[in-house]
Formats: structure tokens, C-alpha cells, sequence
């Protein structure tokens, strides 16, 4: 069933297709450069960089997201997607671009299992196990009900909360922060359920509910590549949901020490997806963030789990944001 360096990252370009929003000059950057890996030889490719958060280290999503690329790459057509294990051991360096070299650990009649290892500077940043499946009937089937919440439609973008904030009375700094934020192209859009909530301004249960979907056109027909893209997107805010509970604490120290995320039914990454993030422990400078990702007609795509050190300082009273 193995395969060399198949292209994966190849959007559906017959212009408009079932209800897309973009037409095909409008692809997905996920697809066109974010996770569009170049093969040096066989089972190994390089990947460069994009959104690079403000931690100045690799955004985890996006190592993942290429790591499964990488992996998807050796794998025959009909097999999918359908869980991963990885650890990130060192900080990502934006500077340099990213090896991946894939391992084909086993390929059997039903599940076919990929290792990754993500290299800089010669040592390995992240393992990534992936592990494939040929779709298979099963009399069990059940799901967890979707949250009931407002619709995307009805919901601000982060970018027009972000515009309402400017015209509060804040501190030149804090202003400072936000346009940074607004300039930042990140590949994908948001809309938070509750804006006070997502942005830490009320004290709450370690829990938050966002909208999000690829900015721009992927199409249907490749579901690896809207896993990717999903692989993607699940580490966006994720990790935050711990902090949810301690508005007088702002994170001094963040990471995501590892990753694993499973992939229930079809999806599309472009349309919107609900990502229910929750926390249910944390300690040790440690915390436990879990995550949903339903699709808007109620089905459950994919869970996620992630533990991240997070080490935080105080508040300074008066602080406006
Ligand atoms: C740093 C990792 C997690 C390993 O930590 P450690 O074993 O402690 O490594 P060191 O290199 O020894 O220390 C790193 C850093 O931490 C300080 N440190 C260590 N222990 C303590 C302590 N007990 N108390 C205080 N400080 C401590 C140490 O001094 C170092 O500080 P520095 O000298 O100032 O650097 C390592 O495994 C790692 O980095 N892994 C990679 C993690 C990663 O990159 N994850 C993916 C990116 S995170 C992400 O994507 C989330 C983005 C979220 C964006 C969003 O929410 O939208």
C-alpha cells in the first residue's frame, strides 16, 4: 500500500464546488504554502514557516500539521486519518526551516502506522506517531450532543472584537499589543462564542467554545488534507483554556509538551467548525486542555488532548487588558 512523496496538499481546484465561498484564486495559504511540503528524497521533506506566535517559538499546530502532511504522503488513497501522538521536546527555531523524516512503521490490512520526527539544527523538535485506517461499517456508534450555541453568522470576528477594544481607554502598550494582533495574518478565522471569555476578561470555568474554519477555498475530496488542516487549527487557543480561571495570573511561560488528536467522520476545514476547549486539571506548572470539534451540523470530527507547562506571574493592579 506504500506510496513515495504523493502530493496530498492538492486542494479541489475545479473552481467553485458544492457551495464553496472561494473561488480557486482564493485557495486556502494552508494549502498553497503553510503545509505544502517540498520532498528532498524519499520520506523526507522540508517545511517552512508562517504564523509564528508571539512566544517567537514554532506555533505547535502548524509542526503538527506538517508532520501529518509528511506522513499522509507515504500512505495509500483510501486509507484516513485517523489519530495521532506526538511530544514537541525542543522549542522550534522560526528562523530555520523543518525536516521531516517519516518511518514506515507498519502497514497492515486494516491500520497502517507512520513515525515522524521533526528536525532543527540536526536534533528532533517534535515525534509524531500518525496511524491510518481503510473505512470499515460498525454497528457501534455513538457521540456526545453538540453544544447549543450561536450560529458563526450572528458572532463577531476576533479581528472586530479586537477593533472594539481599540476604542476603549487603554494604555498606549496595551493599544500597541492589539494592532500587533490585528496585523498578524493567521490562516485561519475565529469567532469566540463569548468574547469576554476568550480573552480572559472574566473570570470563568476553564472552558471556551470558538468557531473556526481555514481562511480561504480547500474543496472537498481530500479529507488527509482537511485533516492537516484540522491537525492545524486544534492547537490554536487550546492551551489558554487552562488559564481560564485566573484572570489575576498572566502566563509568563507557555508550550504544549505533546499532542494527541483523533478523527471521527469526514469534515471540512474550510467551512465552520465549533471547537469546544476545556481544562480539566491543572498543576505541577502543568495543565491538561481537551478539545471537540463538531461540525456544524451537530457531528463530532475530532477530540483532541494536550498537556502544556505554564508558568505564570502576577497581574499588575490597574492593569486596562
Ligand atoms: C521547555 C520544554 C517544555 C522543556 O522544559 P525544560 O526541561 O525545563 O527545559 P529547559 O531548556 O531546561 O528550560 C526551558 C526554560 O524553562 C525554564 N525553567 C525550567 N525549569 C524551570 C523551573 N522549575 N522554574 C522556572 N523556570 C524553569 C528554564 O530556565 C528555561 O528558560 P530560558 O532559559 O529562559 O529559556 C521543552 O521541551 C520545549 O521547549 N518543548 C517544545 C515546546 C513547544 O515548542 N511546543 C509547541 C509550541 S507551543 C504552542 O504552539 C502553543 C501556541 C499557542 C498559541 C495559541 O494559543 O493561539
Amino acid at each position: 500500500a506504500a506510496t513515495s512523496g504523493k502530493s496530498i496538499t492538492s486542494a479541489d481546484d475545479s473552481s467553485e464546488s458544492s457551495g464553496a465561498r472561494y473561488p480557486q484564486d482564493l485557495r486556502s495559504v494552508l494549502v498553497t504554502s503553510v503545509l505544502n511540503l517540498e520532498q528532498l528524497d524519499i520520506d523526507l521533506y522540508r517545511g517552512t514557516h508562517h504564523w509564528v506566535p508571539s512566544t517567537q517559538r514554532l506555533f505547535g499546530g502548524q509542526i503538527i500539521g506538517q508532520a501529518l502532511v509528511a506522513a499522509a504522503k507515504s500512505v495509500s488513497d483510501d486509507l484516513y486519518a485517523h489519530s495521532l501522538h506526538c511530544y514537541f521536546v525542543r522549542a522550534g527555531d522560526p528562523k530555520v526551516p523543518v525536516l521531516y523524516q517519516v518511518d514506515r512503521t507498519r502497514d497492515g490490512r486494516s491500520f497502517t502506522v507512520r513515525s515522524v520526527k521533526a528536525i532543527q539544527h540536526g536534533q528532533p523538535i517534535l515525534i509524531c506517531q500518525a496511524s491510518f485506517q481503510l473505512l470499515q461499517p460498525s454497528p457501534l456508534q455513538h457521540q456526545f450532543p453538540m453544544p447549543v450555541v450561536p450560529q458563526p453568522e450572528d458572532l463577531p470576528t476576533v479581528e472586530e472584537i479586537i477593533q472594539r477594544y481599540l476604542r476603549y481607554d487603554l494604555t498606549e502598550s496595551a493599544k500597541q499589543g492589539l494592532n500587533k494582533l490585528l496585523a498578524t495574518e493567521v490562516p485561519i478565522e475565529v469567532k469566540p462564542v463569548s468574547p469576554a471569555q476568550f480573552y480572559r476578561h472574566v473570570s470563568g470555568q476553564p472552558r471556551r467554545l470558538f468557531w473556526a474554519r481555514a481562511r480561504g477555498h480547500i474543496g472537498e475530496g481530500n479529507m488527509k488534507l482537511h485533516c492537516c488542516v484540522a491537525a492545524y487549527v486544534s492547537d490554536f487557543a487550546l492551551l489558554g483554556t487552562v488559564l481560564l480561571p485566573y484572570p489575576k495570573y498572566k502566563a509568563r511561560f507557555t508550550a504544549s509538551l505533546d499532542h494527541a488528536m483523533w478523527f471521527h467522520s469526514t469534515f471540512r476545514s474550510d467551512e465552520w467548525m465549533l471547537y469546544e476547549c476545556d481544562s480539566p486539571w491543572a498543576g505541577s506548572s502543568r495543565g491538561l486542555a481537551q478539545g471537540r470539534l463538531w461540525r456544524r451540523d451537530g457531528v463530532l470530527a475530532a477530540s483532541c488532548s494536550q498537556e502544556g507547562v505554564l508558568r505564570v506571574k502576577p497581574v499588575p493592579e490597574n492593569s486596562k487588558l
